[in-house]
């Protein structure tokens, strides 16, 4: 058996943005999901996934296209469920030329599903990697994070970036540019994240803003825009820490940048209630900056506070279902067995 782990993330600025060229910088965060692997004698596929549970159901299921699980849910629900494990057991497969390799899988996951933490990535990167290793094939980081991002825009119909498969391939502050995907230096951030129990649909969130964007010009200016963000936030997080810049002013600046990043994805049509509230949440509590992460829709928040304050506020935040401080995660895919 391999056992492999992969970390979500978080956006401090330029998700969607980043899916038409444009700029991102997500971090990497200490909250994991875990794919164990053991290849099997026929070419089956079976998945024991217990988080993922669709109204109430939870779902085990063979994986093989003809052997579907008999669970009392509507078929598309089920592959929209499983093509991210699908996809990896292909990519797997074509990486150590075995097309016709099965195995017995097992996802555990700290990671809320749909929910803008990048669970689809690290399923996806920790799978791949674990299933790799399993057929006797050990992929640098990089490469894992290219078969993971091919694996995640086959299941999002194109509409993904190189970002959230990257990040939690390499771990640490990543900044993503259509191909160009390379680790950054980032400040220590104090990273809290308010979650409202739901979820958002990221392929449906990012055909929406694509219609926006080619319906109306203004929509178009508000994509670049993003980037403009990204490309003056990038420059703060570069900033020598020696220079005179006050490191609290410098972290202050960042959340200023995540406040508009966030007020600019509402335009776009990706926020929802729930996040506008935690959002006013935290800023009311006095936290740097805060704005939406992920597809949006539902999901989580991400703010920076050194103090507590904010997770305070989160805690008593009408539908914020948790709050949570977020370690930033400086490795990316690691080798368990
Ligand atoms: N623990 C898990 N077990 C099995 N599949 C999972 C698990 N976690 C996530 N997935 C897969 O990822 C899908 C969610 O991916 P989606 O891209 O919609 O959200 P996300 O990656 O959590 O958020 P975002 O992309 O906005 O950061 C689930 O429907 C499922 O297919
Ligand atoms: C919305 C999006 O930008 C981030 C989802 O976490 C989609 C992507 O980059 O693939
Ligand atoms: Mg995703």
């Amino acid at each position: 058996m391999t056992v492999s782990s992969a970390p979500g993330k978080v956006y401090l600025f330029g998700e969607h943005a980043v899916v038409y060229g444009e700029p991102a910088v997500p971090c990497a965060i200490e909250r994991r999901a875990t794919v164990s692997v053991t290849v099997r004698d026929d070419d089956h596929v079976r998945v024991e996934a217990s988080d993922l549970s669709l109204d109430g159901f939870t779902v085990e299921y063979a994986g093989s296209t003809d052997d579907r699980p008999d669970v009392n849910v509507p078929a598309g629900l089920v592959e929209a469920a499983m093509g991210y494990i699908d996809a990896a057991v292909e990519q797997a497969r074509d990486a150590a030329d075995a097309p016709d390799a099965g195995f017995d899988i097992t996802v555990e996951s700290e990671i809320p599903l749909g929910a803008g933490l990048g669970s689809s990535a690290a399923v996806t990167v920790a799978g791949i990697d674990a299933a790799t290793r399993e057929l006797g094939t050990t992929l640098p980081a990089e490469a894992i994070a290219d078969r993971a991002y091919h694996a995640e825009s086959a299941v999002q119909k194109g509409e993904a970036s190189r970002a959230d498969t990257f990040c939690s391939a390499v771990g640490g502050a990543v900044r993503v540019e259509g191909d160009d995907c390379r680790r950054i230096d980032a400040p220590d951030l104090p990273i809290v994240v308010g979650f409202d129990g739901g979820a958002g649909d990221t392929g449906e969130l990012v055909s929406g803003v694509r219609a926006l964007k080619e319906r109306y010009g203004f929509a178009a200016d508000t994509v670049e825009a993003i980037g403009d963000i990204v490309r003056t936030g990038e420059r703060l997080l570069d900033s020598d820490p020696e220079a005179d810049v006050d490191e609290a002013a410098r972290i202050a600046e960042v959340g200023d940048l995540m406040n508009f990043n966030h007020g600019l994805l509402e335009s776009l049509g990706v926020s929802s209630r729930s996040l506008d509230s935690m959002v006013w949440a935290a800023r009311e509590a006095g936290a740097h900056g805060a704005k939406l992460t992920g597809a949006g829709g539902g999901g989580c928040i991400v703010a920076l506070d050194p103090t507590p304050e904010t997770l305070t506020a989160l805690r008593f935040t009408p539908g914020c279902e948790e709050a949570f401080r977020a370690e930033l995660a400086t490795d990316g895919v690691r080798r368990l067995e």
